[in-house]
């Protein structure tokens, strides 16, 4: 396990972080939104951008896969203060899991009171077709079960409770909502909700894996987000995520098919206008306290 004052998570040097951030522009966020795989576009939605490559950010991760642009986009969407991750870190880059969700600590202490998150993933329900898109009810963290939770080592409260509740991780009326939005757009026959899980990548899955994690009740399969929303719920944020199913999980062994990520890519430049016109719709229905 990583000692905290070497992953940059604790809270003075988020914090500093933060206030680094405030006091270069006006920008108050309300709503921080994370971009997966080749789902940068959603940044480009937002108006009177002020960008920040991570690179210039103190204490912040560098962004080091394909299809994530390593900038952090300040703006509005429907009138809504926001801020966009526009690439987002993954364990396989070599970062301790606290160092992956950095991100959503600093969002807390810049205002951020929900968020976003969307990912490019493999579908593992049958019934999945590429190009859905699922809203996430729930997930598997497989790394969890092997000790890799981004909350592992001391707990500070001023962030959250020693021992977080997770029944409750994805918000039910941003679930609703996301089907009510979705129907209205006429998007009913590529709208699923289900079960994400993640594992540690960058490998793609056996065979073997794919009909297990299938059996266990995942309905897609992934490299990132559930960190995320493990630490943005230990401080008090709520969460809403997509997936978009861009390839499906090879199931069987006479398949000829092998998951690679330029199709992860090219399906989320297919969709993405889709992706993106349904978070701007929830996002205009959407009301802060
Ligand atoms: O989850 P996002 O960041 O969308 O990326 C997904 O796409 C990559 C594989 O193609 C992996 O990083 C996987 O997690
Ligand atoms: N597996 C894991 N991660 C992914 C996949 C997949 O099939 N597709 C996109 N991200």
């Amino acid at each position: 396990m990583f000692p905290e004052s070497t992953t940059g998570s604790c809270y003075e040097e988020c914090k500093s972080t933060a206030e680094w951030l405030l006091a270069q522009m006006e920008v108050r966020p309300l709503l921080g939104i994370v971009c997966g795989s080749g789902l940068g576009g959603l940044a480009e939605m937002l108006k009177d951008q002020v960008v920040f490559r991570y690179e210039d950010i103190p204490n912040f991760p560098q962004s080091t896969v394909r299809g994530h642009a390593g900038r952090l986009v300040f703006g509005t969407l429907k009138g809504k203060p926001c801020v966009c991750m526009q690439g987002r870190f993954h364990l396989y880059e070599g970062y301790p899991v606290q160092k992956t969700t950095l991100p959503m600590r600093i969002f807390k202490l810049l205002g951020v009171e929900m968020v976003i998150l969307t990912n490019a993933a493999g579908g593992l329900n049958e019934d999945y077709k590429v190009g859905d898109i699922m809203i996430i009810k729930d997930h598997i963290n497989m790394p969890g079960f092997a000790g890799v939770n981004p909350l592992a080592g001391q707990n500070d409260e001023r962030f959250g409770v020693r021992f977080p509740c997770m029944s409750d991780a994805y918000d039910r009326d941003l679930r609703q909502l996301a089907q009510d939005v979705g129907e209205e757009l006429g998007y009913k026959d590529f709208l699923r909700e289900g079960v994400y899980c993640v594992l540690g990548g960058p490998s793609f899955e056996t065979i073997a894996e794919c009909r297990m994690l299938y059996r266990l009740g995942a309905d897609a399969v992934g490299m990132s987000t559930v960190h995320e929303v493990i630490v943005a719920r230990h401080c008090g944020m709520r969460v809403f995520a997509l997936s978009l199913i861009t390839n499906k999980a090879v199931m069987d062994y006479n398949s000829e098919e092998k998951a690679n990520h330029e199709e992860v890519l090219q399906t989320g430049k297919q969709r993405a206008e889709q992706l993106e016109k349904l978070v701007s719709s929830m996002v205009s229905r959407i009301k802060h306290n």
